[in-house]
């Protein structure tokens, strides 16, 4: 469990995050909607420890993560799929995947079978630049790549950006796939409302910073999310 208590978080003078709670279990999938600049991925970015927070507290499995750096937290588990893939374009699709070793013991690092099984391209292009993939391909490779450091907390940062329909139902496949495991706490940030309503159990609209409205999959009306979004 992944709980995230009235964080704040400043770039210079400009507030990004105002007093942001948020909780993601395993096995659940939490949306994080907002138009664009509402702080969505500054909240990830804090998450994954890039931008130190100003106050509040991040916790997981009862630890206080609040003050470890990124890769102690990627050895804690959590994983991030950035927004705009951030790939090796120079790299190989394998040699993408192996980078997610980073954080695993020697013993644990091989690529897990179901990258493969959900996503068949990677494996036929294994040898492949990861810059010469299609945006979609990459993003798929991103993915992957979080997958191989078998993530705890899986974060995805608008995985349906700029993607076409074909590969959005692949990825809402594989979100469904990891969250059906049963022992990922998935945090999907998204502003494209049909996804993020298909895959989410719970959900927080933010708005200037900070989380203005929250419902759950039982009382998920999707056009007051939508009304929330839009105000
Ligand atoms: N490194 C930075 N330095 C200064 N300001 C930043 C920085 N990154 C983001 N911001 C500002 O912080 C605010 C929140 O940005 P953020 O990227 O978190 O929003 P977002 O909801 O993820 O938007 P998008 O959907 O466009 O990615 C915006 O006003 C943005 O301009």
């Amino acid at each position: 469990m992944l709980t995230v208590d009235n964080i704040n978080l400043y770039y210079g003078a400009a507030q990004a995050l105002r007093g942001v709670s948020i909780a993601a279990e395993p096995g659940k999938v939490t949306c994080v909607l907002g138009r664009n600049g509402v702080g969505k991925t500054s909240l990830l970015r804090a998450l994954v420890g890039q931008y130190p927070l100003a106050s509040g507290s991040i916790t997981f499995d009862g630890a206080d993560i609040t003050h470890l750096k990124p890769y102690e937290r990627a050895r804690k588990g959590i994983g991030f799929v950035p927004q705009g893939r951030e790939i090796f374009p120079l790299l190989t699709v394998e040699e993408n995947l192996k980078t997610g070793f980073g954080p695993l013991k020697r013993s644990d690092r091989s690529i897990p079978d179901d990258v493969f099984s959900l996503f068949p391209v990677l494996q036929s292009m294994l040898g492949r630049r990861g810059g010469d993939l299609s945006g979609g391909q990459q993003q798929q490779l991103a993915i992957g790549r979080a997958m191989v450091m078998r993530p705890k907390v899986l974060l995805l940062d608008e995985p349906t950006e700029g993607i076409q329909p074909s590969i959005i139902k692949d990825i809402g496949r594989a979100i469904s796939y990891l969250r059906n495991l049963g022992n990922i706490a998935i945090v999907l940030v998204e502003q494209y409302l049909d996804f993020a309503c298909e895959l989410g159990d719970n959900f927080a609209v933010m708005d200037r910073g900070a989380v203005k409205f929250t419902c759950t999959r039982a009382n998920l009306d999707p056009a007051e999310i939508s009304r929330q979004m839009a105000l």
